[in-house]
């Protein structure tokens, strides 16, 4: 048996739209992500379990990770023995966390394992992101590199290897807050425009090349300084309740960055200290999350996905 873990991600990072991302480690020690179990069976079965397995389409053929298993299958192992695929559904769907990354990720590093096919890293980051790109409405790697290879990632089809990590601060803690509704990825992209103009474009590649230098040169406060959505966010804010009252409000807390993870509704926040930290998670807790919804502290989740077991 063969049990994988992926974790959440922080898709855009604000600054790189489609092309940075981050993956997320709650420093309570829990595991926020999907796990995917395979194990040797008569015949091919699939079961989805996790608390949020029943937002999850009943039907199996319409389950990103049995549909994983179904591809792999066809066309990367044919003579695979038959086998039990597990999906531990445990991030909400539509969430901004990277949720039905998780669940591929999560299924095709099980099933390269399981069946010791050893796909390239490259491999594996095509056919994963080629499933995302089934749901989400577009081919983008942010959720899909950071969940695989953990930290944080600037990623796309341009960069060697599909992906580059890039270092951070490690005094920063992200708090990431999950507000306990849904928002369809298809549907947040979209409202965003279809073009950008010259001025955005030259913006854009201003911010994020800026962003990603100033990091690798560790001017960590500078790179803070520029880090701002202003591709997605402003068309985004007004899918989520609660948004912009957090956007006025965690600054006086601490926050040094708020912006929306991923697609949303879930927002992120940067800041330097614990402290400040628990003051925002403390906040969203109050203000901005329901009874569905959750908050957790976080650092980078720098070891990506992993096996949990091997039996
Ligand atoms: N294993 C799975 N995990 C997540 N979504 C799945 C899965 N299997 C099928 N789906 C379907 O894929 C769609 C995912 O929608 P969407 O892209 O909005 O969510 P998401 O990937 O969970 O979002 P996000 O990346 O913002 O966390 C939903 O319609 C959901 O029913
Ligand atoms: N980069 C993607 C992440 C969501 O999956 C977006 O913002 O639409």
């Amino acid at each position: 048996m063969i049990e994988v873990y992926a974790p959440a991600s922080i898709g855009n990072f604000a600054v790189g739209f489609d092309a940075l991302g981050a993956a997320l480690a709650p420093i309570d020690g829990s595991l926020l992500g999907d796990v995917a179990v395979v194990s040797a069976a008569q015949s091919d079965e699939f079961v989805c379990s996790g608390e949020y397995a029943h937002k999850l389409p009943s039907d199996a053929s319409e389950n990103l990770a049995y549909q994983c298993l179904v591809h792999f299958r066809a066309h990367v192992a044919p003579d695979m023995p038959s086998v039990k695929l597990e999906l531990k559904k445990n991030l909400p769907i539509g969430s901004g966390l990277g949720s039905s990354a998780c669940s591929v990720v999560a299924t095709f590093a099980a099933l390269d394992k399981f069946a010791q096919t050893n796909l390239s890293q490259v491999e594996l980051i095509e056919l994963m992101a080629d499933f995302e790109a089934i749901v989400s409405g577009g081919r983008h790697y942010d959720n899909i590199t950071p969940c695989y290879l953990g930290g944080l990632q600037i990623t796309g089809d341009l960069i060697p290897d599909k992906s580059i990590a890039l270092p951070v601060d490690e005094n920063w803690y992200y708090v990431a807050a999950f507000p306990g509704f849904s928002l369809n990825t298809a549907k947040a992209r979209s409202v965003l425009p279809k073009e950008l103009s010259m001025h955005a474009g030259v913006e854009f590649a201003q911010r994020l090349s800026a962003f990603s230098s100033l990091l690798l040169t560790q001017r960590f406060d500078d790179a803070l300084s520029i880090m701002q959505d202003d591709i997605a966010e402003p068309y985004r804010a007004p899918l989520i309740a609660g948004f912009s009252e957090a956007k006025a409000n965690l600054p006086a807390l601490g926050a040094e960055v708020v912006s929306i993870s991923g697609a949303g509704p879930t927002l992120f926040t940067v800041c330097k200290t614990l402290e400040a930290a628990e003051k925002c998670a403390q906040w969203l807790a109050q203000n901005y999350i329901n009874e569905q919804g959750f908050c957790h502290i976080c650092k980078l989740d720098n070891d990506g996905t992993r096996q949990l077991t091997v039996l």
